[in-house]
């Protein structure tokens, strides 16, 4: 199990053809690619924290038939930096650096100083996003990198504070039918008024089209939320998007703006600056995409930790979204190397989380609540026992129905977004961060499928859609599997979306490793 977390991962720099076992369909012509964390230490030193480890990109390409990976490490200012000092020297999620060690009493407080805005790291682990035609790597803080989709070469490091006032934004985007992008950050650095923005980079522009410039420059501001409280913005990992509203969920996990402007002189890492408070409530805002502006009314639920949401539409006149919600952080702090790379009976035993992730559904009425009773339930839905108890004028207190437990890492037909949909794919999580199998979640009937098999350590599964696709489920399923049984090399797996049933898998034979998320590109897509 430990070494799964440990140890720095070999890059494939040349693509290795895999061993197919089965028959990949004819259809399936493209790439997925994959990011995550793959270095954990530089010279003498070391990461604290998996989500500190320096991004690898893998790329998973299918055609005719035939499975190609390659692998290759982002080239990020932090990773060159690093290497150049061979140690760490850029702060990190988990790890606090100090690149140089001051000699006198000014040095050192002026280092503190230029530290309170600081400059957070470009090492982009999390995901992809694709703005324009073109595809970045991403992470949470204000850095995104272009790269190269077929040979994984990093190509340019932004900025997105160029483009919007955001020191902190989610590597989770949305996109329109249109591919217009969608995706919302914080701006941490005013401290009078700390506000959300969320933001739209077009997917063509006439200037782009001619190449002259890229779609980030025709980038437009869809509106801007202030923090509910001034000194500490709510954490967010991602966000919901129906074809006519946004949702944010203004959670009482929160990032001390005080904590985080002095963690360098206190010697902690960024990660103890986010702070759950179980005694707040959580605020669920829903905005109007066409008019920017806010829904009135003041919805809100319990205190809850939420990262991923999974998908949200409208029916009826109600907002729907579902969400995978915990009652604590504890996730966060389940993946500091140390507990990780416990042997696996102290790995059983002490790496549990003290609240397992639950897969909520939450309904938000839309139409006017004036005229009904105080303490009267407004969701008029037969299919959910999700209520919004009117609690004043205004203000309504939601509970979600629970759709199922021990989920993570939620997918779905993307072809579904903000849409009536059925069905998403997970990884299945109990009491520990690492899954041990994949399902599909049935949201009408309750029914999961799993698929798992002995000493498999599945990644988030990504849904591709059939080329002539009828029913929502109709496509395959992909998931990169990485064995801690040395004699079991690891593999891509196909499975049919419909029947969770294996159609194909492929092996590498090259170091493939555990991974957060990705996406897949469609040949002929990728400009
Ligand atoms: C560096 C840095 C951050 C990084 C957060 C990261 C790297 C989060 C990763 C989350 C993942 C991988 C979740 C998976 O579900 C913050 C806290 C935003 C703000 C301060 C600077
Ligand atoms: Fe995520």
């Amino acid at each position: 199990m430990h070494t799964l977390f440990q140890g720095n991962k070999r890059e494939t720099v040349e693509p290795v053809k895999a061993d197919v076992r089965g028959t990949v369909p004819s259809w399936l012509q493209g790439t997925l690619l994959r990011n995550g964390p793959g270095m954990f230490s530089v010279g003498e030193t070391s990461y604290n924290h998996w989500f500190d480890g320096l991004a690898l990109l893998h790329s998973f390409t299918f055609k005719d038939g035939e499975v190609y990976y390659r692998s290759k490490y982002l080239r990020s200012e932090t990773f060159t930096k690093n290497m150049q000092a061979n140690r760490i020297v850029v702060s990190e999620f988990g790890t606090m650096a100090y690149p140089d060690p001051c000699k006198n009493i000014f040095s050192k407080v002026f280092s503190y100083i230029s530290h309170t805005i600081p400059d957070f790291t470009d090492n982009c682990l999390i995901n992809f996003a694709k703005y324009g035609k073109d595809f970045y790597a991403t992470t949470e803080t204000n850095y995104f990198q272009k790269i190269d989709p077929n040979s994984l070469e990093t190509l340019q490091k932004l900025d997105y504070r160029k483009y919007v006032a955001v020191n902190l934004a989610t590597s989770h985007p949305h996109y329109d039918d249109e591919g217009n992008a969608y995706n919302m950050g914080t701006c941490i650095v005013d401290f009078r008024k700390p506000k959300y923005t969320i933001f739209r980079i077009p997917s063509t522009t006439p200037e782009s089209e001619m190449r002259k410039t890229s779609c980030l420059k025709s980038l437009d501001i869809v509106c801007s939320i202030p923090c509910r409280s001034a000194l500490s913005p709510s954490y967010y990992h991602s966000f919901g998007m129906t074809d006519n509203y946004i949702i944010f969920i203004e959670q009482p996990f929160k990032l001390d703006i005080l904590r985080l402007a002095t963690a360098y002189y206190r010697g902690v890492n960024w990660a103890s600056c986010l702070k759950f408070d179980a005694d707040d409530i959580t605020l669920i805002h829903l905005i109007d995409r066409k008019t920017g502006r806010p829904v009135h009314t003041k919805f809100y639920t319990e205190p809850l930790v939420l990262y991923h949401h999974i998908n949200a539409y409208e029916e009826e006149n109600h907002v729907i979204f579902d969400v995978i919600t915990y009652k604590d952080n504890s996730l966060y702090d389940m993946f500091y190397l140390v507990n990780v790379q416990q042997d696996s009976y102290d790995f059983e035993q002490k790496n549990k989380l003290s609240s397992k992730p639950f897969c909520q559904r939450f309904v938000v009425p839309l139409f006017s609540e004036k005229g009904t009773e105080i303490g009267s339930n407004l969701v008029r839905l037969k299919s959910t026992t999700a209520t919004a108890i009117k609690k004043k004028e205004d203000t309504v207190f939601c509970l979600p129905e629970v759709i199922c437990e021990g989920v993570e890492l939620p997918r779905i037909n993307y072809d579904y977004n903000g849409k009536k949909y059925r069905y998403f794919y997970c990884t299945r999580v109990e009491w520990r961060p690492v899954p041990t199998k994949i399902a599909k979640v049935d949201a009408m009937t309750k029914q999961i499928v799993e698929w798992s098999e002995d000493d498999c350590w599945p990644a988030e599964p990504v849904f591709v859609p059939a080329p002539d696709a009828k029913e929502e489920d109709d496509g395959i399923i992909l998931s990169s599997i990485v064995s801690s049984n040395p004699s079991k090399p690891p593999f891509m797996l196909i499975l049919n979306a419909k029947t969770f049933q294996e159609i194909a898998r492929a092996s590498i034979n090259a170091d493939v490793h555990l991974d957060l998320h990705g996406i897949f590109i469609p040949r002929n897509s990728s400009g």
